[in-house]
């Protein structure tokens, strides 16, 4: 079990939209992206909006699952591999194909999926110092005892005043 995290980093619709955008820019040019493949489920709203910025119409996923409960990372298990149409982009090792997360934390996620496509460009918004060697591009990085709450895991509710 790994030590809780002392620092929040929530990040609100507009800002991640805007991240997105700024990861996007970031990536115009680099290559002329052949495919877009996108870690689930974290990595799927990522890529949508990436996939519109950049004009990639080819999109697949790789299925992954290992955090089961909330902060423990568990075993990794690999629920559905890259599709062959875009394992065979290029000639097979990921030459011109992005593959997309919302974050790198320890890197485990993005050590196993960058062994599937050895020569693809790894880019995600957020990183962590652990991960950070794994990833190509990233637009922003965290400490490694920060958590990250994203929009869509988050909900409205009351808060009581700060004079409480
Ligand atoms: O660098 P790591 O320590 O491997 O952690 C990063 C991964 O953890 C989260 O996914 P998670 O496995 O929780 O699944 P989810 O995307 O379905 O939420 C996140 O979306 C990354 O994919
Ligand atoms: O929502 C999340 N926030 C994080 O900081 C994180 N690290 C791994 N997996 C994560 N999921
Ligand atoms: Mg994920």
């Amino acid at each position: 079990m790994s030590e809780p995290s002392s620092n929040a980093f929530p990040v609100y619709w507009e800002q991640f939209h805007r991240d997105c955008r700024a990861l996007a820019w970031r990536l115009k040019g680099v290559s002329e992206w052949k495919a877009i493949v996108c870690i689930t489920r974290g990595g799927l709203v990522p890529a949508a909006i990436i996939a519109r910025e950049l004009e990639v119409r080819m999109i697949d996923t790789v299925c992954v699952a290992s955090y089961h409960d909330y902060e423990n990372q568990g075993e990794m298990q690999v629920l559905k591999p890259i599709d062959a149409s875009v394992i065979d982009v290029e000639g097979g090792e990921g030459e011109g194909v992005l593959i997309i997360d919302d974050l790198v934390d320890t890197g485990k996620t993005a050590k196993v999926v960058r062994a599937m496509l050895p020569k693809a460009h790894f880019a995600t918004v957020y990183a962590k110092p652990k991960g950070r060697p794994l990833v190509d591009t990233f637009v922003t990085e965290v400490s490694q005892d920060t958590w990250i709450y994203f929009p869509w895991d988050m909900g409205l509710q009351f808060q009581a005043p700060i004079a409480k």
